[in-house]
């Protein structure tokens, strides 16, 4: 059988277990036993309950199912991975699960945790987490639930680190503080959205998440078998060979968990795991996570409203309403947590979906605050599975050993040159595949420099053309600066969530990110550049001279490269939108001042800072000093019979121009390019920190 079916045909053994031994304990609780048995009872076959058919396990008496419960709660408890396995494809899947080395399990806890956002300028503040409590302990799936807007990405983002400004309180990791950049190295962040490179195979992205997530000392055939077991575990494995844009949701959603466990992180923050999934893969994905768990691994997902099914896979839940914490313990505890505070959940209800209709206020807001205190926002630990399991912070520090302290340690895994090599494999993949940066840029390349040559053929030679011509060389200056410029603005805030999402894992330093986009990109800007400048140089019959075709060459070379810096900029900050509008309108003053339209000469003198800003007035003044300078002779005038430009000196006169001025234009446009990029690496690095 196919690792794919091996993965799809599993069936959760794990849930169904922890169902049952909630059904037995709650059935032989005190509480309204009545309103317990009906509401609990349909989650151990949801779809039975749904469809109103007698489930077998009503039939059973409490004793009953407290008998066949607790022993199944020993068997998990004692050998999870065993007791999970149902059959043999599940057993398959836990071989390449027990390839994985244990965790040992962190306990995750935070005390009076706020979260304030800045509203912009005059608007004040806005406080999202009112001072919330909570214990996660080690080795569990806990979900944090709410309605929308309630806060739980917000704490998903307190808790792993990913925000930091703006947070007040403490979070403790096994009882001690924590230390951001030592947790950053055991844990790991899934986002929401599938922030994947779509042009690389499942195999590929597996092979460089391993480069860069393993350490250099970890060996080829130890990386091939860890990224075996994971796409195996993951039932990926039949795919690997698959385009990573050509998966389906849910094999990305395993794909982005998959990157993240190369390294083993003990904890893992996920963030709607289940959102955009059909039913189906909401199970798979989550009864995955389920098994990861039973290694050490602490996992924690938002989630907005899971089903009666998803619901009863998670240990432990933690449910927000408006930044405050209404119930925190054991999916199997809350529905004897809301009779206790007499608010039981009606019949045939999901408890699920009743405490986030509590949370939203659908049956007033005083429930929220009935909630709120019986789960003293938090700090209650008495509806947790196994309350006196539930070590203290004091107990848990004494159990753990002080870690070592690592000083300067870099966060990455990897050196800097590692770093380097793999961005720039990954890359080369990349632009090989790339339809839009790199085909579709050669082929606008050679078109437009056709439409050109056919427009302006011969422009170049002749002296009752040399309007004509200077109109084309304006018009290719135009081209070189607008094409990469927006051709970047639209593609780099795709490229920027990846880079956000795998920057804050510790794939790689920004430094090495930017060297390598820096590097990537010179091979096809150099060959679909020069092509361009080939086919426009010949049509257009400019002087056929090596020198004034190399410093054409050198123009236009420094042109691209300052366009696309200047793209960066825009497109590292703003968003498409944004970044569309801003481009040009941004370009358009350069072009005045570029001396095209109005000469330099008569530009207003206060507007006269303007021409030496402009990176397109020193592309003009280089263009035609390698066209018209170097003390061109005498154009030839064969088409028309007044030649008004036969001596280039007289059109350098007229546009205020002197055709010597080529070295000071290079130097200024190296100048420009260097501050650009240099603008775009510090505009990046502001970015990736505002955002936290
Ligand atoms: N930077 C911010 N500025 C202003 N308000 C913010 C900011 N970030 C979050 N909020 C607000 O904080 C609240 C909680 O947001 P959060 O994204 O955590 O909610 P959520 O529970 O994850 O919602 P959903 O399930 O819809 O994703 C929302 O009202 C949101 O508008």
């Amino acid at each position: 059988m196919s690792a794919r079916d091996q993965f799809f045909n599993s069936d959760g053994g794990t849930a169904g277990i922890g169902l049952g031994i909630e059904i037995g304990e709650s059935s032989t609780s005190q509480v309204g036993r009545g309103v317990y048995n009906a509401t609990t009872v349909p989650m151990t076959n949801a779809s039975s309950w749904r469809n109103g058919q007698t489930n077998t396990a009503t039939k059973t008496t409490p004793t009953a199912i407290a008998t066949t419960t607790a022993s199944q709660l020993v068997a998990v408890k004692q050998t999870p991975l065993e007791s999970v396995a149902e059959d043999e494809e599940d057993l398959d899947q836990m071989d390449a699960l027990s390839n994985l080395p244990p965790r040992d399990a962190v306990d995750i806890e935070f005390r009076d945790l706020s979260l304030t956002v800045k509203l912009g300028f005059n608007r004040g503040e806005k406080e999202i987490l009112h001072n919330v409590c909570g214990k996660f302990p080690g080795g569990q799936l806990i979900a944090i639930m709410g309605p929308s807007g309630a806060g739980k990405s917000t704490l998903l983002d307190a808790l792993s680190g990913f925000k930091t400004t703006g947070v007040d309180g403490s979070i403790l990791l096994n009882g001690r503080r924590r230390d951001l950049p030592s947790f950053r190295r055991m844990s790991c962040y899934i986002t929401q959205d599938d922030r994947l490179q779509p042009l690389l195979t499942v195999s590929e992205n597996m092979h460089i998440a391993a480069d860069l997530k393993l350490g250099e000392n970890v060996t080829y055939e130890e990386k091939e078998r860890r990224i075996e077991d994971i796409l195996l575990l993951l039932g990926l494995y039949d795919h690997d060979q698959t385009l990573t844009m050509r998966l389906s949701g849910g094999q990305k959603k395993r794909l982005s968990i998959a990157m993240e466990l190369i390294n083993n992180p003990t904890v893992m923050f996920l963030d709607e795991p289940t959102t955009g999934l059909d039913s189906s893969s909401c199970t798979k994905v989550l009864e995955l996570l389920k098994r990861l768990t039973s290694q050490g691994r602490t996992i924690i997902c938002t989630i907005h409203q899971p089903t009666a099914k998803l619901f009863q896979i998670f240990d432990q839940v933690y449910v927000l309403s408006a930044g405050n914490c209404v119930y925190q313990g054991g999916t199997q505890k809350m529905v004897p947590f809301l009779h206790s505070v007499e608010l039981p959940c009606p019949m045939y209800h999901n408890p699920a979906d009743y405490i986030i209709e509590l949370a939203c206020g659908e049956y007033g807001f005083d429930k929220i605050d009935t909630l709120k205190s019986a789960s003293e926002n938090g700090s209650c630990l008495t509806w947790f599975n196994d309350p006196g399991s539930v070590l203290r912070a004091e107990t848990l520090m004494r159990k753990h050993p002080i870690p070592r302290r690592k000083k300067n340690v870099s966060m990455e895994n990897t050196s800097f040159m590692n770093q380097c090599s793999v961005l720039l494999r990954r890359g080369y993949i990349k632009a090989r595949r790339d339809t839009t940066m790199t085909h579709l840029r050669i082929i606008v390349n050679i078109a437009v420099a056709v439409l050109y040559g056919a427009m302006y053929d011969r422009s170049g030679r002749e002296g009752s053309r040399v309007l004509d011509n200077y109109n084309l060389l304006f018009a290719i200056l135009m081209h070189h600066s607008m094409t990469t410029m927006m051709l970047t603005v639209l593609t780099f805030p795709i490229e920027m969530t990846i880079l956000i999402k795998e920057h804050f894992n510790r794939w790689y330093s920004l430094k090495a990110y930017y060297f390598a986009l820096t590097l990537i990109d010179l091979p096809i800007t150099l060959l679909s550049t020069l092509l361009f400048t080939v086919i426009i140089y010949l049509w257009s019959y400019q002087p056929l001279e090596w020198v004034r075709f190399w410093m054409f060459f050198a123009i236009s070379l420094l042109i691209v490269f300052v366009g696309q810096s200047i793209g960066l900029i825009i497109g590292a900050w703003f968003d498409v939108v944004n970044g569309t509008f801003l481009a040009p309108v941004l370009t358009i003053p350069m072009m005045m001042f570029a001396g095209f339209g109005v000469t330099l000469r008569d530009l207003p003198s206060y507007l006269k800072w303007g021409s030496h800003i402009s990176h397109l007035r020193y592309g003009l003044e280089g263009f035609i000093a390698a066209i018209y300078g170097l003390n061109r002779g005498t154009l030839a005038c064969d088409e028309a019979p007044y030649c008004h430009y036969r001596y280039p000196k007289k059109f350098l006169e007229e546009i205020t121009m002197r055709g010597d001025q080529f070295w000071k234009d290079i130097i200024a446009l190296c100048v420009m390019m260097f501050i650009f990029r240099l603008g775009a690496y510090i505009v990046l690095k502001a970015k990736i920190k505002s955002i936290r």
